[in-house]
């Protein structure tokens, strides 16, 4: 039985002796210091290859039927492999097989019909085997590749995807202060992709914009919630500036970095100080370094001298994992029970990239705009619209997803466009009446509102609200012609300061803005003042030039 919390002197487990708190703080190089702006950054070329840490959101862990779970109870969800209770054996979960053959056919790599399990052995107290069960040497997807569009969207780039390989994930350790480390072994087990790239990338906006085009194709193809807050998505970025393209510096790894903000400044950082490094006259040494959240800094994390060996080493409690394709199924007798890679293939949904595409070519939407919809699952919503009143400007349907939609889906925290209380249908009928001048963008507001609280189609609450504005152009123009006649026989200096070459200045406004008040009275404030405005100003251009 697994004890509720383990509490543990530190001199316990080998890894954890003199379990100093993981960062040592070696030499601190600031490089927000004015001396660093003088730097010449242009003459080094920076290069960083990127191992993504996603976890698989499989209902159970890689090799155990313990619950995957976040923020249960502390040790609530570790079976006795997990826990490493001698004469356990680990079983493969055929999810975690899946949806890692998932990503991979997403990242055009290879998948490998027949890949292995390895022990890489570390110590440490949140990894109670003293291995943790990853494939090293025979990952499960090889030589893939990832287009993606820089910040901007105007650059499209390519980073080589060297390999994906199951892991699995280790515990926790919190180091409280005095001589006590908690673990908490729920997370223990989890199975991890590993997905590692070639040294390509050449800047930290370039990392991020890659980094952010593959966590897009995780949620769509749903192999991973990318929950940041939570780890899911964690990222060990390796650094490296030389003066030549052809040929690599010293790496500098820098581990367990979450949040795209962070990943950022942690490779900018890292440049700068190698930069200065060497500029200095020093050389940048190959270590492990850390980011510390609160200074922004990296720090070393272990000892220079002693370089990690890992003794790789077979698993021998777990047999080869093969996965099958159409043709090597059919001559097995329970086809179901394996993972065919082609019939993955088939069901892999669009990813983000042809969805922007297709909202960019079919809309005329710019890329923000496409990019927006697509990270937000909100393309299918927008295309309906579209479909339900062909004669809206696209712009105009997005921009309401983005001011109404979005705000309404946040103030019921609603995490799904699924479950938006206005569906596309309605929405596309509420902007015709907008788009039609039938109400103005103010009563388009409150009826979206009231759609909201009422659940009610917007022509049915425009309706019974009297919400209607006259807008047709000929009773309008009548209303309009009246006023002016009106004001003429009562006041007539009302409307002698409208100038007809200079409609936009002052008294020409003050003209039509009387006109306008005057209808408004006459209508009840039912007059669609935009129109009443376009009409108004024709009337008295041609009253001044007639
Ligand atoms: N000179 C370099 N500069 C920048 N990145 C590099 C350089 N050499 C290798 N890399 C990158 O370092 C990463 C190496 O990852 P890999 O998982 O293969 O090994 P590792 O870091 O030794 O293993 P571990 O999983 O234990 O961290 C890759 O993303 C690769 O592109
Ligand atoms: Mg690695
Ligand atoms: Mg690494």
């Amino acid at each position: 039985m697994v004890p509720s919390l383990f509490m543990m002197q530190r001199c316990l487990f080998p890894g954890a002796i003199g379990c100093k708190p993981s960062f040592i703080l070696v030499k601190r190089y600031n490089c927000s210091s004015q001396k660093n702006a003088r730097l010449q950054d242009d003459r080094w070329i920076p290069t960083v290859g990127l191992e993504i840490h996603a976890q698989i959101n499989s209902q159970s862990k890689l090799f155990s039927s313990a619950k995957n779970q976040f923020m249960a109870p502390p040790n609530s969800l570790v079976s006795n492999f997990d826990a490493s209770i001698p004469g356990t054996l680990p079983v493969i979960n055929k999810e975690c097989v899946r949806k890692a053959v998932r990503t991979g056919l997403a990242l055009n790599c290879k998948i490998q019909k027949t890949s292995f399990f390895d022990r890489k052995h570390y110590f440490y107290s949140d990894m109670p085997q003293g291995y943790q069960i990853t494939q090293y040497k025979h990952p499960i997807a090889k030589n893939g590749y990832l287009h993606y569009p820089t910040a901007d969207g105007s650059v499209v780039k390519r980073v080589k995807i060297e390999q994906i390989q199951l892991e699995q994930d280790s515990g926790k350790s919190m180091h409280e202060e005095g001589q006590v480390t908690l673990i908490d072994l729920n997370r223990a087990g989890v199975g991890l992709m590993e997905i590692v790239t070639a040294p390509e990338v050449s800047s930290a906006g370039d990392a991020c914009a890659f980094l952010k085009e593959l966590y897009g194709i995780l949620m769509r193809i749903g192999t991973c919630d990318g929950k940041l807050a939570e780890g899911q998505f964690r990222v060990d970025a390796n650094i490296s500036i030389a003066q030549q393209k052809t040929k690599l510096g010293t790496r500098v790894e820098v581990k367990n970095i979450s949040g795209f903000k962070h990943i950022h400044n942690v490779i900018e950082y890292e440049i700068k100080r190698q930069i200065r490094i060497v500029e200095e006259g020093g050389i940048v040494e190959s270590e492990t370094r850390a980011f510390d959240y609160e200074t922004g800094f990296t720090v070393s994390m272990r000892d220079k001298e002693i370089k990690q060996d890992y003794r790789f080493m077979p698993e021998p409690n777990l047999p080869p994992l093969h996965v099958y394709d159409d043709s090597s199924v059919t001559s097995l007798s329970n086809p179901s029970s394996v993972i065919n890679v082609d019939q993955e293939r088939r069901n892999l949904p669009k990813l983000p990239a042809d969805i922007r595409g297709h909202l960019i070519e079919s809309f005329h939407l710019s890329f923000v705009e496409a990019e927006f919809l697509t990270n937000r699952n909100m393309e299918n919503y927008f295309i309906e619209v579209m479909e339900c009143a062909h004669n809206l400007n696209p712009t105009v349907v997005w921009n309401w997803i983005k001011m109404h939609v979005i705000a309404h889906m946040v103030e019921y925290n609603l995490s799904s466009i699924e479950e938006c209380y206005v569906s596309a249908r309605d929405l596309a009928a509420l902007l015709l009446l907008l788009h039609n001048n039938e109400i103005n963008a103010e009563t388009a507001h409150l009826t979206f509102t009231t759609a909201i609280q009422t659940r009610q189609h917007p022509d049915k609450i425009v309706e019974e609200n009297n919400w209607k504005m006259i807008s047709d152009k000929e009773t309008v123009t009548k209303l309009c012609e009246d006023a002016i006649a009106t004001l003429q026989c009562t006041d007539a200096k009302a409307l002698s300061g409208y100038d007809a070459d200079k409609p936009k200045s002052k008294a020409s406004k003050q003209a039509i803005k009387r006109v306008i008040m005057l209808v408004r009275k006459n209508t009840n404030d039912k007059i669609h003042t935009g129109v009443a405005k376009d009409v108004t100003m024709k009337l008295l251009n041609y009253k001044r030039t007639s």
